[in-house]
């Protein structure tokens, strides 16, 4: 379990983190979302002991990151892939770690194995490719076989392939009954991916919540319907109080849900070839939720110093 209580971090008069409170449980892959400069970042580093708070506190089961004896034992976390020594093999980094933390040996082989490293692990990390290292930062992150995962844009840089591995993973990792809380930019891998979202805006907590009822909550509660007797129906709808609008062969209908649309319907003798509720996008649902949160708009996003990646804060 992680757990942010009134979390708070300022930057000067950047007020980065602002009185932030979320948990993340164990079993499920939460997903941390919020437009950039949201915050995420520095949440995640203070979780990890690379900053401090300002104020509040950000616990990993019921401790700040401090006072934990082995911390890779507990949290494993991915931040930033470049951060490893260039001159060391992606072994000796591990072994490294691994001694820091008094983890087992044999460990350094099972992860190094896992994440598909095994064939270059005596290469120098300097020589390795963005996919490479994140997979050694992924490998890192388990070396001590924690409780708790982190991983902050853990799919930036990799290839579709890459991509369904992350995805796979942080699935079998929450199966495990770990918990799992992951940031990222790409929404609809992030739909794939996380059961529960946190997002955050301007610091700020905007929603916690599954990501169903993320979705849910945002779109319009329309009904796509066909019918070989639309306008039929279109009248006895629009008279039970629905709104009705036409779009090519079909009517999209608001303010009435699917079995009160199928039971009009049928009290007026039509018959239905199609009643399907539409399911708004995550994209759709951030932009709505987080609308007025951005900080950057796309025309600011090439400013130098304001679209930060992370690890570079
Ligand atoms: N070391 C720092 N000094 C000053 N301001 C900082 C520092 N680190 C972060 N900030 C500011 O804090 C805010 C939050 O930044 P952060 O990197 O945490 O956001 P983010 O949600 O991770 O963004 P992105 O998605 O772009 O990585 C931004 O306004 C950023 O400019």
């Amino acid at each position: 379990m992680i757990e942010a209580v009134s979390l708070t971090k300022r930057y000067g008069n950047t007020v980065a983190v602002d009185n932030l409170s979320f948990s993340v449980k164990p079993g499920k892959v939460t997903g941390f979302l919020g437009p950039n400069g949201a915050g995420k970042s520095t949440t995640m580093r203070m979780a990890l002991g690379l900053d401090n708070p300002t104020s509040g506190q950000i616990r990993i089961d019921g401790k700040i990151y401090q006072d934990l004896k082995y911390p890779l034992r507990k949290v494993g976390a991915l931040v930033d892939p470049r951060w490893v020594h260039p001159n060391r093999s992606a072994r000796a980094h591990l072994a490294w770690m691994a001694r820091s933390n008094r983890i087992q040996a044999k460990r350094i082989d099972e992860v190094l194995d896992a994440v598909g490293l095994t064939a270059v692990a005596g290469k120098r990390v300097g020589g390795f490719s963005l996919g490479m290292s994140q997979r050694l930062g992924i490998a890192s992150a388990l070396l001590g076989d924690p409780e708790i995962l982190m991983f902050d844009e853990p799919v930036n840089g990799l290839d579709p392939e890459g991509i369904l591995w992350i995805r796979n993973l942080m699935h079998r990792l929450a199966d495990e009954g770990r918990t799992v809380f992951v940031s990222s930019h790409l929404l609809s891998e992030m739909a794939l991916t996380a059961s529960e979202l946190v997002v955050i805006g301007r610091g700020k907590l905007i929603s916690q919540s599954t990501t169903d009822e993320f979705v849910a909550r945002a779109s319009d509660d329309a009904v796509r319907v066909r019918s070989p007797h639309l306008q039929r129906l279109r009248g006895a709808l629009t008279d039970a109080g629905a709104t009705v609008h036409e779009v090519d062969d079909a009517i999209i209908v608001s303010g009435m849900d699917s079995a009160n649309i199928g039971e009009t319907a049928a009290a007026h003798n039509v018959v239905l070839h199609e009643l399907s509720p539409q399911q708004g996008s995550l994209e759709q649902a951030f932009m709505q939720i987080t609308g007025d949160s951005v900080q950057y708009h796309s025309d600011l996003d090439e400013a130098p110093g304001q679209v930060l990646a992370s690890g570079t804060n």
